[in-house]
């Protein structure tokens, strides 16, 4: 009997599929690649692949949106062979979900780990045009994907520079080898497994009352203000990170603080973000900004932060000197914050 569902039905796959909610035979499916090599390498045979080159998804315009294309393994062969790589590249693919039906989705660099990766970057605008697509740096790509393709992207970004990044043993100082899906990497000298990491990272969006807090750092885009985010430290709770983090950065103390909402985030190197709203202390408002940390903070109006909210895509817009203040695009889960705390703020400004 199945240790999992009490479903006497084993046969060549873990589990009977059939008798499963279509969410959790899902799951199930993608444990099974994980835990199996030969059941991976059997679904990369009716997979979907998904391109990459040094990190930068492969997306093409449709209409007013940008797509990721999907190759079938015979036509990412023709690809790899045109692009005079091994066929054996596919291996170097990472697992990254699966529809519905279980069609298995993977995602492959075409430049890094490559045996000729000077070729494959000077191939670029080749590739480019053979793909009918361009090669997009992410953090623009999120201005023009839908929900489902970013997150599928960042997953798939964050899994490649995790393997690219852990090529060898920091024990033995060996290669490591990936297993088939790319969930771990694995040791053979010593046997020690490494698995792809996330930093936790606090994301707090601080309010007075009427007014909310956000900064910026010199190395965003210009006009764009956000809210303070930093990195937990080695044995801090989730409550500890969040006032440190905002006395380190803004020197005040908050004083209440409540869960949201929480995202994976791939950049610079992959974190889980932890999004809190939190309030100071009354007439506690005075911000003392640290410079080694952020450029600038301030507190901002509803007014202003709801006109912020509607200058999307930055990108476009800055075509003349002045740069307006805007917020992180929709998909960041700083946005979620800030427009939370406007919606909250518009309800309770309400009459009774
Ligand atoms: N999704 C969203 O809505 C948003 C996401 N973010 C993300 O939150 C993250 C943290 O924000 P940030 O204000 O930069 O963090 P911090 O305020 O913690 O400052 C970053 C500094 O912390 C150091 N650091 C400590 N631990 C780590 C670690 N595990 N990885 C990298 N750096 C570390 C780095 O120092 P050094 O560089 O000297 O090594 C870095 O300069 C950023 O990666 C950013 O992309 C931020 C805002 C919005
Ligand atoms: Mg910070």
């Amino acid at each position: 009997m199945s240790l999992y569902c009490g479903i006497a039905c084993r046969r060549k796959s873990f589990w009977c599929y059939r008798l499963l909610s279509t969410y959790v035979a899902k799951t199930r499916y993608l444990f099974e690649l994980k835990e199996d090599d030969d059941a991976c390498k059997k679904a990369q045979q009716t997979g979907a692949f998904y391109l990459f080159h040094s990190l930068a998804p492969l997306l093409q315009k449709s209409e007013h949106q940008y797509l990721p294309p999907q190759h079938s393994l015979l036509e990412l062969e023709r690809l790899l062979r045109k692009f005079g790589q091994d066929t054996q590249r596919v291996e170097d693919s990472v697992l990254i979900g699966c529809s519905e039906q279980h069609e298995a989705w993977f995602a492959l660099d075409l430049c890094l780990n490559s045996s000729s990766s000077i070729n494959a970057s000077l191939q670029k605008p080749e590739m480019e045009t053979e793909l009918k697509g361009s090669f997009i740096d992410l953090r623009k790509a999120l201005f023009w994907l839908n929900v489902k393709d970013a997150s599928l992207l960042s997953t798939a970004q964050a899994l490649l520079r995790w393997h690219d990044a852990h090529q060898f043993c920091s024990r033995s100082g060996q290669p490591t080898k990936k297993n088939m899906a790319g969930s771990k990497r694995v040791c053979p000298s010593n046997k020690i497994i490494y698995y792809p990491q996330m930093a936790p990272v606090v994301i707090t969006l601080v309010s007075d009352g009427t007014r909310c807090l956000l900064a910026r750092q010199s190395s965003f885009p210009k006009g764009m203000y956000s809210a303070l985010a930093g990195f937990c430290d080695i044995g801090e709770s989730l409550e500890e990170a969040v006032r440190r983090e905002v006395a380190e950065e803004v020197g005040l103390e908050i004083e209440r603080l409540k869960f949201s909402a929480s995202q994976h985030w791939p950049f610079p190197n992959s974190s889980l973000m932890i999004a809190c709203h939190a309030t100071v202390k009354p007439g506690q408002t005075e911000i003392q900004v640290n410079v080694r940390e952020l450029e600038a903070a301030a507190w901002f109006s509803h007014d202003e932060v709801i006109t912020a909210l509607k200058r999307n895509d930055p990108y476009t817009q800055q075509q003349n000197e002045a740069f307006p203040f805007w917020v992180p695009p929709k998909l960041a889960i700083a946005n979620q914050l800030i427009k939370e705390w406007v919606e909250k703020s518009t309800y309770s400004s309400l009459p009774a």
